[in-house]
């Protein structure tokens, strides 16, 4: 679903990332990315979701290599991933309902399909009641489970967190993941990058490990607290 062959990556100015590093994930993995700070692992996502582009290699998503996508492609190739990122990027100047609905207008999908869905949406993260709720009133654990809304109301076949359960308690951030996990049960493929994998309790993950600009890949294990 996702493969990277031989991927380099270094920004301008700046020493690489990663050099010529190759990995696959799988339909239907949960996968951890891991590593120190600044080893990488936003830059990681970025890559796998062309929000940032290889030095040099190959990134390959569903068969289609990324690089190669003609510009006018690249919205639709989007369409695929749900995105969570550490700073929510909500609009805080619109409701929990209306946040959850921007992807589905920017889509064309507004009226009652688009109500339906954030409904469904919201009841899946635990805040139908919240619906009319603005951001800023609602905890950091809730403000989060709102972006995971926003991030799957377009039914993605891919997740991509970018250390989702960053700042929330242990109860929040087990949460979090659980909900994470369960997406993935119905056959969502899920990448997270976490630096405290100690947060992740009884769940089966894979994980990328970055380090010394290399990933290791290491196979499913279940975490223990
Ligand atoms: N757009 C950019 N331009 C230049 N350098 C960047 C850019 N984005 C990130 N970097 C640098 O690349 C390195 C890796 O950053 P990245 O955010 O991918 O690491 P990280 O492992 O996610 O770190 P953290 O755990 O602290 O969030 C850092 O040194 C960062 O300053």
């Amino acid at each position: 679903m996702i493969v990277f062959k031989n991927v380099s990556m270094r920004y301008p100015n700046s020493a690489h990332l990663f050099r010529q590093v190759s990995f696959n994930i799988d339909k239907g993995d949960f996968v951890l990315v891991t590593g120190h700070s600044g080893a990488g692992k936003s830059t990681l996502l970025k890559l796998m979701a062309g929000i940032e582009a290889p030095s040099s290699g190959q990134i390959l998503i569903n068969q289609q290599d990324i690089g190669k996508l003609h510009p006018n492609a690249v919205p639709y190739l989007r369409r695929r991933f749900g995105l969570v990122f550490q700073d929510h990027k909500l609009l805080y100047d619109r409701n929990s309902f209306d946040n959850v609905a921007l992807p589905l207008s920017i889509q064309g999908i507004t009226g009652e399909e688009a109500a339906r869905r954030v409904r469904a949406a919201l009841d899946k993260v635990g805040l139908l009641n919240k619906e009319k709720a603005m951001p800023i009133t609602l905890s950091g654990g809730e403000q989060q489970r709102l972006a995971i809304a926003r991030a799957v109301v377009s039914r993605p076949s891919i997740v991509i967190a970018d250390e989702p359960t960053g700042g929330l308690d242990q109860t929040a951030s087990l949460e979090i993941m659980q909900l994470l996990k369960a997406f993935n049960e119905v056959g969502v493929t899920v990448v997270i990058a976490m630096h405290d994998v100690a947060q992740v309790s009884s769940i089966a993950y894979r994980t990328l490990h970055i380090d010394h600009q290399t990933i290791s890949t290491l196979p499913a294990q279940t975490a223990m607290l």
